[in-house]
């Protein structure tokens, strides 16, 4: 199930709002509705909401390209800042929306219709690199699931949350496709419920063996020897390798480590952001109080009582036992191995 799919002009968003009960698309002919779709959490997850923005930059484009190229340019400034205004944390959105400007601005002289032509272009070709990029990530994680292995995610890093693989669940993909039987143990992962909602909607049309269990079992289960794994994904990763995630990774992290379990977390290169050096540096986003306050539209606590809904935790270098990349494996991140690693692999370090 595709979470993003477009045509010229055109963008439709699954709305994970409504998965598992409902497979509706939401239809976006600009980008104000993708970055409202971003924003609403239509669409969710670092890899899916980068490349939806990059299609939204790709309709700002349209949306202007009968202007003068002055009014262009002025144009994709402000769908760039509106889009990147919607979700603080995943490096993903400003990633793509920068690569998105960079590419028009290198096209400065060409005619806007055109232009919008060759973003459109870039768009695709962003979405095309996801998924390349998961099924990397995922062969180079796959060696690290053992046959049998019970495995604990947390949240839902899958093709819903990239354009349509995965990269925890891609790693678990590819384990499978290995011939590796494996059980996960999808943390339900309040308060949007990307676990019990997401992670087991994919694995179970995916005839992977899941099992949901609430956010406050999983240390039970590691306690009974129950877990031998734990899979996450990333929204954004520092340079020391400090790694922002949906809220209670870290509290996952910290259990796996007193249980000494390992905790990988597989991420893109486009999720680390060496210009920080650690976790601190990550804005954390904070979502509305009705989140935690109401359920399944009713309300669950008193009107009137204090809220705090933070919708992503940073889990510290020294709880990660490798970070799983499409260029290889960081066992034991820091920020010498993090910058070692991308320059051996020829990128910016
Ligand atoms: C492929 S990593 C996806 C990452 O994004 C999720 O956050 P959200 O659902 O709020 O977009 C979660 O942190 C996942 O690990």
């Amino acid at each position: 199930m595709d979470p993003i799919r477009f045509e010229y002009g055109v963008v439709f968003l699954l709305d994970q709002r409504l998965l598992p009960v409902e497979v509706k698309y939401m239809e976006c002919k600009s980008w104000q509705e993708v970055a409202a779709g971003i924003r609403d959490m239509v669409v969710r997850g670092a890899p899916a909401i980068g490349a939806s923005a990059a299609f939204g930059m790709a309709l700002a484009a349209k949306q202007w390209s009968s202007v003068d190229s002055e009014r262009f340019f002025a144009g994709l400034e402000e769908a760039a800042k509106g889009l990147k205004a919607t979700r603080p944390t995943a490096v993903n959105l400003a990633w793509a929306v920068e690569r998105m400007l960079n590419v028009a601005r290198t096209q400065r002289g060409v005619a806007p219709r055109e232009i919008a032509d060759i973003l459109d272009a870039e768009a695709r070709r962003i979405a095309q690199e996801d998924i390349a990029v998961n099924k990397k990530i995922g062969d180079f994680g796959a060696g690290l699931i053992n046959d049998k292995a019970r495995i604990l995610t947390h949240c839902n890093a899958g093709a819903l949350a990239t354009v349509g693989y995965g990269t925890a669940l891609g790693v678990i993909r590819r384990a499978v496709a290995h011939g590796k039987e494996v059980h996960v143990f999808a943390d339900e992962t309040r308060p949007y419920l990307q676990g019990a909602r997401l992670t087991a909607w994919e694995l179970h049309r995916d005839e992977i063996p899941v099992t949901v269990i609430a956010d406050n079992m999983a240390g039970f289960l590691m306690k009974q020897g129950k877990i031998d794994v734990v899979i996450v994904g990333a929204d954004r990763i520092a340079a020391n390798g400090d790694v922002a995630n949906k809220i209670g990774t870290y509290s996952v992290a910290v259990l796996a480590a007193a249980h000494n379990i390992p905790f990988y977390v597989a991420a893109p290169y486009s999720t680390f952001d060496l210009a920080i050096k650690s976790g601190e540096q990550i804005p954390i986003e904070e979502r509305c109080e009705t989140e935690i306050t109401h359920f399944a539209g009713r309300r669950i606590a008193p009107e009137g009582i204090g809220c705090y809904n933070p919708s992503f935790d940073v889990t510290p270098a020294n709880l990660i036992t490798a970070i799983i990349t499409e260029f290889g494996v960081i066992e034991k991140p820091d920020e010498e191995r993090v910058r070692q690693f991308f320059a051996e692999a020829g990128h910016e370090a």
